[in-house]
């Protein structure tokens, strides 16, 4: 286990790098949006960017995946503020995943009240097609079950209590906005709503292993958010999250299918449109729907 002195996770470095980032620009965001492999055209929506290279962030960890810029944007989406990760962490880039999970503590000692997550993910569900969007209604931390959980270690009272909750991770009431808009929109046929299945990474699945996770319950499997989301929900900000089915998990020993990242950066590019209609009409709804943003 990693101590949280070694992750820069604990609130004095957070804060510290917060406060940094608050000195060198007016936006103060209250939306926080983390972009998946290849989704990185979300944070391009933003209106009257302040760009920072995570490079130049002091504290922030580096991208080094195809597909994740490694900029984090700020600026206005729909007239709200925002601050948008294009690029993110995962377990297989050799973080710990107390470092994955930095950039939610940030967010929220930035100020930041809701945080949307974007992911690319491989179909599990039979009636999956690539192109789909999945609302994310729960999550099966795959890592967590062998100890791996972002809260582990001390507890800060300052961010959140030791044991919280996660059955209410995945907001209520904007996922029913996100049903709600994805009908407006004319997206009824490729919008579901499921459970995503966090792994290490960064193999992909073997057959055995979709087998077994789609039993257990995943729609969808994939290498990211799902720490994202315990950290947030920990020091109390509003989640809502979208997985793009960018593949179908190979479940089947006769197929010749093979998952390759080439192929989920091409899903990106072909439904990118899509989603950032999706989530920039319901940033643009979420006062009216009394959801406080
Ligand atoms: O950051 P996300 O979860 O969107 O990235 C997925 C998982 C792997 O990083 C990569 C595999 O192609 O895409
Ligand atoms: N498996 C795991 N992660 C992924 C996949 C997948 O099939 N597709 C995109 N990210």
């Amino acid at each position: 286990m990693f101590p949280e002195s070694t992750t820069g996770s604990c609130y004095e470095e957070c804060k510290s790098t917060a406060e940094w980032l608050l000195a060198q620009m007016e936006v103060r965001p209250l939306l926080g949006i983390v972009c998946g492999s290849g989704l990185g055209g979300l944070a391009e929506m933003l209106k009257d960017q302040v760009v920072f290279r995570y490079e130049d962030i002091p504290n922030f960890p580096q991208s080094t995946v195809r597909g994740h810029a490694g900029r984090l944007v700020f600026g206005t989406l729909k007239g709200k503020p925002c601050v948008c990760m294009q690029g993110r962490f995962h377990l297989y880039e050799g973080y710990p995943v107390q470092k994955t999970t930095l950039p939610m503590r940030i967010f929220k000692l930035l100020g930041v009240e809701m945080v949307i997550l974007t992911n690319a993910a491989g179909g599990l569900n039979e009636d999956y097609k690539v192109g789909d969007i999945m609302i994310i209604k729960d999550h099966i931390n795959m890592p967590g079950f062998a100890g791996v959980n972002p809260l582990a270690g001390q507890n800060d009272e300052r961010f959140g209590v030791r044991f919280p909750c996660m059955s209410d991770a995945y907001d209520r009431d904007l996922r029913q906005l996100a049903q709600d808009v994805g009908e407006e929109l004319g997206y009824k046929d490729f919008l579901r709503e499921g459970v995503y299945c966090v792994l290490g990474g960064p193999s992909f699945e073997t057959i055995a292993e979709c087998r077994m996770l789609y039993r257990l319950g995943a729609d969808a499997v994939g290498m990211s958010t799902v720490h994202e989301v315990i950290v947030a929900r920990h020091c109390g900000m509003r989640v809502f999250a979208l997985s793009l089915i960018t593949n179908k998990a190979v479940m089947d020993y006769n197929s010749e299918e093979k998952a390759n990242h080439e192929e989920v950066l091409q899903t990106g590019k072909q439904r990118a449109e899509q989603l950032e209609e999706l989530v920039s009409t319901m940033v643009a709804r979420i006062e009216h729907n009394n959801n406080s943003v």
